[in-house]
């Protein structure tokens, strides 16, 4: 059902991209905008824009597309009068959830719950998930401290006035080059871009270092063990020393691989030795799938590469999955209603498709797919890499969630946009990173319509 190469019909974006970008430049800030799209033309891993352009998407709103466009299995889903309801009455699922809720998270998410994990928090997004996994590991964290659920006159009046010990000193340690979103308590966590942050206030919560490691990774086992050891030390040098600053870390967040930080990876060894830690210290150790879940590494979630029996007390997701939320164990679980909360508490419609989506995915064996699919991206890449060495370096990845790292940000910059004119959308991430965030259904022959536009560029530059 989708089409079988680009169709470059104008520069992108093209002039009606452009009226409508400055249409909506009297609305709202639009200058992030690459290009307006044509939703209904576009298929499979082939993306339309409102002037006809038709583009191999090897970016998938940053990575949130899993299954390609207008899959005629979810079309579906939205065809069937029986699923009406659940688009047209959005519930509040907190307080007045739908008969068939229950069985609907039992038969989709639960089916796809991280090991050790049985419980699952429904929310909208990627910052929302995170927002309230950190309030859980709070509120778990003072419960622990303070032996009981039951909070003291002392905790109620302080804290409605933002005071300890109501507001308790605690913290979330995260790791330079982190992204975990832009609401407040994750903006504090994200260190990737000085944009991100800027004019917003924060709190002085622990930054650990995050592994710079050498690629390819099987080539430099013992430097790269040496780098993760000093940033491990240096980890728990910093839950030590929060502790006797008197804001003892509650939570550790990590990603899998840092994404927006610039596709950065490290060692099973090295997340299972984190977790550890954590453990030790009393932390609960949180593990951001939000770009990392939903197939794009060859297993549904990467920390399933680390080969842990307890990989985690609580995984968030958003992105590939359509909806928001975050997995628990059981102790991780709040003791009252309304802690953590809010009006919709996710969106049954998008839990729908998410099931649909795993059918799929199980159907069409897609994660095997994507292991081989992902050999023969990486591959490509180091070829172009031996090829033009001065331009490229660092060729990584698991399976098609691959990056690659360009001589200069400006070149990287250029070669993004001269790939979109030729037919590919690309995105970049970190200074220099070009990142491929394929939808689970791009192959081998999507791999080579890929390498054979960037080689080209490459040849021309
Ligand atoms: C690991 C990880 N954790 C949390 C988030 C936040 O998710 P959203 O709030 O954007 O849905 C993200 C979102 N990713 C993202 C990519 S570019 C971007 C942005 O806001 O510019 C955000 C993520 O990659």
């Amino acid at each position: 059902y989708e089409y079988d190469r680009p169709l470059m019909k104008t520069q992108v974006p093209g002039p009606r991209s452009k009226e409508l970008t400055k249409q909506m430049g009297q609305i709202q800030n639009n200058t992030a905008i690459n290009f307006f799209c044509n939703y209904e033309e576009s298929r499979g891993n082939f993306l339309v824009d409102v002037d006809g352009n038709r583009m191999l998407d090897v970016y998938t709103q940053i990575a949130s597309i899993p299954i390609g466009y207008n899959h005629p299995a979810l079309l579906k889903v939205v065809s069937d009068p029986n699923n009406a309801s659940a688009f047209v009455n959005r519930p509040a699922l907190g307080i007045l959830p739908p008969e068939s809720f229950v069985n609907k998270l039992t038969e989709g998410l639960l089916t796809v719950a991280p090991k050790g994990l049985n419980r699952v928090q429904n929310m909208a997004c990627g910052s929302c998930s995170n927002e309230n996994a950190f309030k859980a590991m709070f509120i778990w964290y003072r419960n622990k401290e303070r032996g009981t659920s039951i909070p003291s006159d002392a905790d109620l009046s302080s804290c409605m006035i933002n005071q300890t010990p109501g507001c308790p000193e605690l913290s979330i340690l995260s790791f330079s080059g982190a992204f975990h979103g832009r609401t407040m308590g994750c903006l504090a966590t994200t260190h990737s871009k000085p944009i991100h942050k800027l004019d917003v206030p924060s709190f002085d919560w622990p930054i650990a270092p995050f592994p710079r490691l050498q690629y390819p990774l099987d080539e430099h086992v013992r430097e790269n063990a040496q780098e993760e050891a000093r940033c491990l030390e240096e980890t728990e040098d910093l839950i030590v020393k929060w502790r006797h600053k008197g804001m003892p870390v509650a939570g550790v967040v990590i990603e899998p691989i840092q994404a927006e930080g610039g596709d950065n990876h490290a060692s099973a060894a090295f997340f299972i030795s984190l977790r550890k830690i954590a453990s030790k210290h009393g932390c609960a150790f949180h593990v951001d799938e939000v770009q990392t879940g939903g197939g794009a590494t060859g297993r549904f979630w990467a920390h399933e590469h680390w080969g842990a029996e307890d990989p985690a007390d609580i995984v968030s997701f958003s992105k590939k999955l359509l909806t928001g939320g975050f997995f628990y164990r059981d102790e991780m679980e709040t003791d009252k209603p309304y802690r953590i909360f809010n009006t919709w508490m996710g969106d049954p419609s998008k839990n729908l498709l998410l099931a649909e989506v795993l059918n799929v995915i199980r159907q069409e064996n897609l994660l095997a797919e994507v292991t081989r699919t992902g050999k023969a991206l990486l591959g490509g890449l180091y070829e172009l890499q031996a090829k033009y060495p001065n331009l490229l370096s660092r060729a990584r990845g698991q399976g098609t969630f691959c990056a690659i790292d360009i001589c200069k940000a400006s070149v990287r910059d250029k070669l993004i946009l001269q790939a979109r004119d030729n037919g590919v959308i690309l995105g970049g991430c970190g200074d220099l990173s070009i990142r491929f965030r394929p939808a689970l259904i791009f192959k081998e022959h999507h791999v080579h319509m890929f390498l054979n536009v960037f080689s080209d560029l490459l040849a021309a530059h």
